[in-house]
């Protein structure tokens, strides 16, 4: 047994342990990072950019298609599956190499290859033959799709996850979708438009994350329309067959059979912690088995124990990932010594067809928090810009503090939804009011000009004072 000691342990080599090692290290060069699977992030690798690929792809089909609605004749729209699978893949393995290099020039004494779990407080195991002794630990060890066993059993390699898409060769025939959140939407609208043929099936009538209803039910009612789905029903049974997988499920009191080649389940990710053996380093776990952390220091109660990333399940999203790995990599190397790092505004996009937007609060915790709010909303399906591009579905719905006109939220489903996502969350962290953002241009014609209808009708509903609250006048 061999044993290494150091300053900061870092466990988990992806976006949140890189951004740890990278503030850590302006401050001690005595540094380890543990990783027990191949560097390169799940961003790049698995997440967001190869699924970003892949709706690209999708788009480029989709824009072929409405080709014809503006009198341009394209022809029949093939897809070769094969050469979308293959752009997708290279271009994905450039974006992990850029990962891979930054880790390759990083000193052979900070890294260690293998899977860390507690033995003590201060002390690691990793693998067989290794102990870390360490003053402070960054757990950045990421979330990991959570898949029912006994369906794993029944399907072995027919059941897949976001993990396996990616690594395709060629698009398969038929793929069922089980989960229609953020996961579930984008690779189900995506695949649909390359030619899959698609179910998704999802819980509870939702399709992504909206909960203002207005917003919500577009959601459901866009995505029933471009993709066969299921949005509230319930699995039965499955079963592998000859095609691939046999379903059994129910919706709207009917019972369905359908075979397709793969059962995609997108059903949630889960902070990958349990084989931490968290409870040896002195940790509580909360009824969830999660640690409970301070979200501005990333810190494990009173403990040497930071917790970065999608591990922390509190905003798990790349740039809060990349965020919380420097919160947590500096007061690692810092500690005792801790300080706050702000968090930015809340933003969330699903790339989805339209995208879906969710900024700053949602509409249900304003309700379950008992502010008093205003809403303004604008609907694209005649909106200039929109109806131009023949993008002109969807619904923005933005939220104002009643008192003193200050932006508190929106939640969005249309055109451009990353974009309008952007300026409303940057207004908000801003502390903007609904005055203040209408005093700023809107070109003619843009998308954005629905935003600006959305916002002047939210300063009608305002009380006086609050409506021109934030311009000075
Ligand atoms: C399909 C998909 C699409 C996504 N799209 C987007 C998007 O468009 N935009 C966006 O903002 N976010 C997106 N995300 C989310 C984003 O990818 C994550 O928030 C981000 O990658 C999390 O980074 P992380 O550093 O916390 O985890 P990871 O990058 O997963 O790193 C965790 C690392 O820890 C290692 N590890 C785990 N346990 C141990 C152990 N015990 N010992 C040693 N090593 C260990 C793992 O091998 C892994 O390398 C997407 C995610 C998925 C799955
Ligand atoms: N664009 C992005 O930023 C992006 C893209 C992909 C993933 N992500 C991150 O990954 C996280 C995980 O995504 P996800 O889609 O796995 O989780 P999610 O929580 O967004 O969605 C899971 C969905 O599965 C449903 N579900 C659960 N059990 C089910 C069952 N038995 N049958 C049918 N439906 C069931 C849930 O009701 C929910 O709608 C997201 O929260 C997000 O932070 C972000």
């Amino acid at each position: 047994m061999r044993t290494i000691e150091t300053d900061v342990a870092i466990i988990g080599v992806g976006t949140a342990g890189m951004a740890a090692y990278q503030a850590a290290h302006r401050h001690t060069e005595r540094i380890l990072t543990i990783e027990h699977g191949p560097y390169g992030t799940t961003c790049a690798r698995v997440g967001c950019m190869p699924s970003k690929l892949l709706i690209a792809a999708a788009q480029a089909a989709r824009q072929a298609r409405l080709a014809p609605h503006f009198g341009v004749q394209t022809g029949p729209v093939h897809v070769d599956g094969a050469a979308v699978m293959q752009r997708v893949r290279e271009e994905r393995d450039r974006f992990v190499q850029f990962s891979l290099d930054t880790v390759a020039a990083w000193p052979s004494g900070h890294k260690l290859s293998g899977t860390a779990r507690f033995s003590d407080s201060g002390v690691l195991q990793v693998g067989e033959d290794t102990i870390v002794k360490a003053r402070s630990f960054v757990i950045a060890t990421g979330a990991a799709s959570q898949v029912p066993e006994d369906l794993r059993t029944q399907l072995g390699d027919r059941l897949i996850t976001s993990d396996v898409v990616f690594d395709w060769q060629a698009l398969p025939g038929s793929v069922a979708v089980m989960g229609s959140g953020v996961i579930g939407l984008e690779l189900a609208h995506a695949l649909s438009a390359l030619g899959v043929r698609v179910r998704l099936l999802g819980r509870g009538g939702k399709a992504g994350p909206a909960t203002d209803p207005e917003v919500a039910a577009h959601c459901a009612e866009l995505t029933r329309a471009s993709i066969p789905s299921c949005l509230d029903s319930q699995l039965q049974s499955a079963r592998r067959c000859a095609e691939g997988v046999e379903l059994r499920y129910s919706s709207d009191g009917q019972t369905h059979t359908e075979t397709f080649d793969f059962l995609l389940v997108a059903t949630g990710r889960r902070p990958q912690l349990a084989d931490l053996h968290l409870e040896a380093a002195g940790v509580t776990l909360d009824e969830q088995g999660l640690p409970p952390f301070d979200a501005q220091t990333r810190q494990l109660g009173s403990l040497p124990i930071f917790l970065a990333g999608d591990a922390n399940n509190h905003h798990p999203v790349l740039h809060t990932a990349s965020d919380d790995g420097f919160a947590a990599g500096h007061n690692a190397a810092t500690w005792p010594q801790v300080q706050s790092f702000q968090r930015r505004a809340p933003l969330n996009i699903v790339f989805g067809e339209p995208q879906i937007a969710m900024v700053g609060q949602s509409h249900r915790a304003l309700l379950e928090g008992g502010a008093d709010f205003d809403t303004g909303t604008v609907h694209f399906r005649n909106q200039g810009r929109a109806r131009i591009e023949a993008r002109n579905q969807g619904v923005l719905r933005v939220y104002a503090d009643t008192a003193d006109g200050r932006l508190l939220g929106a939640e969005m489903v249309g055109p451009a939804a990353e974009h309008i996502g952007h300026l409303l969350a940057w207004a908000l962290q801003q502390k903007q009011t609904v005055a203040s953002m209408l005093a700023c241009p809107f070109y003619h014609p843009t998308i954005e000009e629905g935003l600006r209808t959305a916002l002047q009708q939210l300063r009608k509903k305002l009380p006086a004072g609050a409506a021109s609250s934030g311009t000075g006048q």
